[in-house]
């Protein structure tokens, strides 16, 4: 077990190269990450984290000749296209060049935000990912995929951009209220349940010490998350294949948040669709029972709920049309044989689905 003062460095190789750094207090690693080319800096926040986006401007103020801050609308509000064009008026109005750098710092919501506009601004200018919620760090920030959502549904534009560096400094998380961190703790069991089941025996073992980031196992868990996702993202960055696995849960999940005009959390929607996945999963034939009570143990465990009223089967059906792993109108979903063994199910019948949905419906 590693101690929870300790810096890893985790690689993401293959179509790009960049370093995710965990530890704590790791602030001071910004410029050494934005690098010596750069001379203005715009950092994109949320008012949750201003002072921090407050002490990293002043501090960043001795290396660079503009720091600017650009503060967004909190939560999935940040991800509109008006919010870009806000971001892309500071860019226009402080003459940014391709030499300078863009810092996104807050959740997972912000870090797609600043990356989208990363990617578009001169057609992509250096981008460095601080992110502050746990599933910012373990998911959002750390494999290049930048977005937007539109009124048809979550993140149907964006772009697969990577990060020059991203920095997961746990101390930032002394502020993150306990329902965020377990919002989290969805995509950290996600990758448990799809690669890494030691991710489970820690939640199991002990959910609290699991879950409070000034634990060794917290640290524990986390780089075991990121792990999964930088091998996945090292292998097929632009997802021609087996990056489609990080998306267990999401059919349905972003379904949900659809459904609920984006007023829930991302990881309170995918623990739902991954109750749902592993329906999927025992009735397409091979998950086991006791791997679907697995599931429920664990989202139980993280006070993370199971179950979607009935009656909202037909609209999940019509928002998951819009699915961007469905193809020629079929939909397709991640689902496992095993634990540690996702595949893709398609040209699933509708009915099955259906069936499934009861099984999980309140
Ligand atoms: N790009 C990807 O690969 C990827 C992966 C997973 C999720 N996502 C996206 O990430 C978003 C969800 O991210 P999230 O769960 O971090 O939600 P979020 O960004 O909405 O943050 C959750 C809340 O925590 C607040 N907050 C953030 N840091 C804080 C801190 N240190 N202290 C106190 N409050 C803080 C935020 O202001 C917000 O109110 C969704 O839009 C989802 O689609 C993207
Ligand atoms: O990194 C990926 O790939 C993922 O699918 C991670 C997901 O947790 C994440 O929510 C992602 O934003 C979903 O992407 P989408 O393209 O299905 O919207
Ligand atoms: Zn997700």
């Amino acid at each position: 077990m590693s101690n929870s003062t300790q810096v890893t460095e985790i690689a993401v190789t293959g179509e790009t190269n960049y370093t995710i750094t965990v530890g704590r207090d790791l602030f001071e690693r910004v410029p050494e990450a934005l690098g010596s080319r750069v001379a203005k800096v715009l950092i994109v926040h949320t008012s949750t984290v201003g002072r921090l986006a407050d002490d990293l401007r002043t501090s960043l103020q001795q290396h660079y000749g503009e720091v600017i801050l650009a503060e967004v609308p909190d939560a999935e509000s940040a991800k509109r296209v008006e919010v870009a064009a806000f971001c892309w008026q500071i860019l226009g109005q402080a003459d940014f060049t391709r030499s300078d750098a863009i810092i996104g710092l807050g959740g997972g919501a912000v870090t797609d935000l600043a990356g989208f506009v990363a990617a578009t601004w001169l057609r992509g200018v250096r981008l460095v990912q601080l992110p502050t919620t746990v599933l910012g760090m373990v998911d959002a920030a750390v494999g290049g995929k930048t977005g937007i959502n539109t009124a048809e549904g979550k993140n149907l534009v964006g772009a697969f951009y990577p990060p020059a560096a991203v920095i997961c400094d746990l101390a930032v998380l002394d502020t993150l209220p306990k329902n965020e961190i377990l919002a989290g703790f969805a995509e950290v069991a996600k990758c448990g349940f799809i690669a890494e089941p030691e991710i489970l025996d820690i939640i199991e073992a002990d959910v609290d010490r699991a879950t409070d980031p000034t634990t060794p196992e917290f640290q524990r868990v986390v780089e075991l998350a990121i792990g999964v996702k930088a091998r996945v993202v090292s292998e097929d960055f632009k997802e021609g294949g087996l990056r489609e696995i990080l998306n267990y849960g999401h059919t349905l999940g972003h379904a949900i948040e659809h459904a609920e005009r984006y007023q829930w959390r991302h990881g309170v929607a995918i623990a739902i669709g991954m109750s749902y996945a592993a329906e999927l999963g025992r009735m397409s034939g091979a998950l086991s029972d006791a791997a679907v009570e697995r599931h429920r143990n664990v989202l139980t465990l993280l006070g993370l709920p199971l179950s979607y009223p009935a009656g909202r089967w037909p609209g999940l059906l019509a928002a998951m049309q819009r699915d961007k792993k469905a193809r020629a109108g079929m939909l397709r979903f991640i689902v496992l044989d095993d634990i540690g063994k996702p595949r893709v199910l398609a040209g699933v019948d509708e009915s099955m689905l259906q069936f499934a949905y009861q099984e999980i419906a309140s």
